[in-house]
């Protein structure tokens, strides 16, 4: 933890420049690839920065986390942005709904987002909804650096300790890379004051519209970076100095992340002009940590070419973006992630030799990954996310959405190919009323046996779904289907019943992919069930299931948030060989 300058020299002694050797290695393998050496370019020499920068001969990007620092400037009340600097804090309110060209773009990309407030000046609301933007709000804002300096040293080493740290966490949390991003109305003239400063040029040609100011406006930009060189500039001013007159909470958090990052072999992969002005930043304070960067585009901003050529980075795109929130690491993150597959995927020649000599393809890497990162991150987010419903919009969930959850399903596995479900969908009120009056009936008699009043607040909650959810699915189970010799149903013959739960499963997780929300009631005396839907002798109804669309799915479960009961950790479930069994095999 770096609170100290002592602290953050620690940090930049700990960077080590990237592994030669494993680039060589990398180079070879890369050579020995069923493709002519040489021969997919740039990927390569991405793939090998990324194994020389990680020490691994299986380099990987995924999963990643876009971190987004977000900081208000003492300097935007001089007018030097298109935007007022309240943008800023309803930005961070478009972050947290998942709106903002960041959160679509990461989410396409297959990262997840953070946004760090470090100092905005403004408040933004948070409610129990994932957290996706966390306080860590130095001051509302930066002052203006034309009159004082805009940080003081404190509250700049507070900023660069933040970065690192995040970085520490994201190194533990198992993240392999991190994308970079910032917001913050009048930051572009920040970047334009630190490039100036740090690369001796002059303002003129590294202020840039920004947000999309009038030529007025950008010549009043101009004087108003000449006017903080002139009054913080010296030559021998240091890096840490320049940072902490100059700069901003949000860059000084990002320069602390590439640091951290650095430290820990984590590549960053660097956005528009802000975040090169922090790397410059960084790899002045540790010049190793230009191993861990990645340049993903260089933006529209003029001075951005010349920030990255200082730092000998050559953008993977030029694509005319001047948004900053990490949008271009975004973009650029399927190419690195390529460059990744092709190096622990392809195979070499010798490979495909032999997988053609022997009758099955014995070569783990090409057989390993069927999926890409982010179709297996869905699957794993979609597990995570599922919740059991409530509170339901009355909007209905439109036939195609419906026939594809129907369609997962009917894809349950099941005993014997059995396929014993059925799905009766309800739509009628009078039939819906129905249930819950069959429902309502059971919790009088279940009311016996709690006593407490949350479950039986619980209950009640439940049970409005019936009637609010557009759609009542029941589940059902024929105990026939499959005439009397399904083959693995002798002995165990609840396994209809558990193939139609698959069943169950299948749908709910498809549903949660979809946005659909689905509650499952289970107060009901089958026989009652029986009786209003019609359901023949040995058919069984297996699951009650509210159907629709909600405002809100809530973080974890709502049994756990109130404490009705705590999650348990897998490990502790886990038996090896027998029950008593302790000890797992060595690997
Ligand atoms: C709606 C909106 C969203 C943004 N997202 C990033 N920026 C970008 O523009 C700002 C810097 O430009 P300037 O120095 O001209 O103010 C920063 O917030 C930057 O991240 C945005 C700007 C706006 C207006
Ligand atoms: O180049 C950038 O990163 C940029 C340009 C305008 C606004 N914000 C960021």
């Amino acid at each position: 933890m770096a609170t100290t300058l002592t602290d953050l020299d620690q940090v930049l002694n700990n960077i080590l420049p990237k592994d030669r050797l494993i680039h060589r290695e990398m180079q070879n393998h890369l050579d020995a690839l069923i493709k002519p050496p040489g021969s997919l370019g740039r990927l390569e020499r991405l793939a090998c920065q990324l194994a020389s920068a990680e020490r691994t001969l299986r380099p990987a990007v995924d999963p990643s986390i876009t971190l987004i620092y977000a900081g208000d400037h003492g300097v935007a009340s001089l007018g030097v942005s298109q935007y007022p600097a309240s943008v800023t804090a309803q930005m961070l309110s478009a972050y947290q709904h998942q709106f903002a060209a960041i959160s679509v773009l990461a989410r396409h990309a297959g990262s997840v987002v953070e946004v760090i407030d470090v100092g905005v000046n403004g408040e933004w609301t948070n409610d129990d909804r994932d957290k996706i933007v966390v306080s860590q709000k130095i001051r509302p804002g930066t002052r203006n650096f034309v009159e004082e300096s805009a940080m003081t040293p404190d509250e700049c080493l507070m900023a660069l300790t933040i970065g690192i740290q995040r970085a520490e966490a994201a190194h533990a949390q198992g993240y392999r890379a991190i994308l970079l991003g910032e917001v913050g109305i009048g930051n572009t003239t920040i970047a334009a004051a630190l490039a100036s400063a740090l690369l001796n040029e002059s303002p003129r040609t590294m202020t840039g519209h920004g947000t999309g100011i009038d030529q007025d406006r950008w010549e009043h930009k101009i004087r108003t970076v000449e006017a903080a060189l002139t009054r913080h500039h010296r030559p021998d001013l240091e890096p840490f100095d320049v940072l902490t007159r100059l700069g901003g909470f949000e860059v000084a958090a990002m320069v602390g992340t590439i640091l951290g990052a650095a430290q820990h072999h984590i590549v960053t992969i660097l956005d528009g002009y802000l975040t090169g002005v922090a790397a410059l930043l960084a790899v002045r304070l540790a010049p190793a940590s230009v191993d861990y960067l990645v340049a993903s585009h260089q933006s529209a901003e003029p001075g951005h070419g010349r920030v990255l050529s200082a730092l000998g980075l050559n953008p993977l795109l030029e694509w005319g973006l001047r948004l900053g929130e990490g949008s271009g690491a975004a973009l650029a993150l399927p190419l690195l992630r390529q460059a990744c597959a092709i190096a622990s995927e392809m195979a070499t020649f010798e490979e495909a030799e032999l997988a053609n000599s022997s009758s099955h393809a014995s070569t783990g890497a090409i057989t390993r990954h069927q999926f890409s990162w982010p179709e297996r991150a869905a699957v794993y987010r979609t597990i995570e996310s599922r919740r059991d419903i409530r509170q339901f919009r009355s909007d209905p969930v439109p036939p195609e959405i419906l026939e594809r959850l129907l369609w997962a399903a009917h894809h349950a596995p099941s005993v014997g190919f059995s396929q014993p479900w059925d799905f009766i969908l309800i739509t009628d009120p009078a039939i819906k009323q129905q249930l819950k009056s069959l429902a309502d009936r059971e919790r009088q008699v279940q009311k016996l046996y709690f006593d407490d009043d949350r479950a039986q607040q619980f209950l009640q909650l439940k049970l409005e779904g019936l009637l609010e959810a557009p759609i009542v699915l029941v589940i059902t189970a024929n105990l026939e289907r499959g005439g009397p010799e399904v083959l693995g149903r002798h002995t165990m013959e609840e396994t209809t019943l558990y193939s139609a739960v698959c069943a169950v499963q299948n749908l709910w997780l498809a549903a949660r992919a979809e946005g659909v929300a689905v509650g499952w009631v289970s107060l009901f005396e089958p026989r009652h069930l029986r009786q209003v839907l019609e359901i023949p002798p040995g058919i069984q109804p297996v699951a009650v299931l509210c159907v629709g669309y909600t405002d809100h799915f809530p973080p974890e479960p709502q049994l756990k948030t109130v404490r009705w009961a705590d999650a348990l950790a897998v490990k502790e479930l886990v038996h090896w060989q027998t029950w008593t069994g302790t000890t797992s095999p060595t690997p």
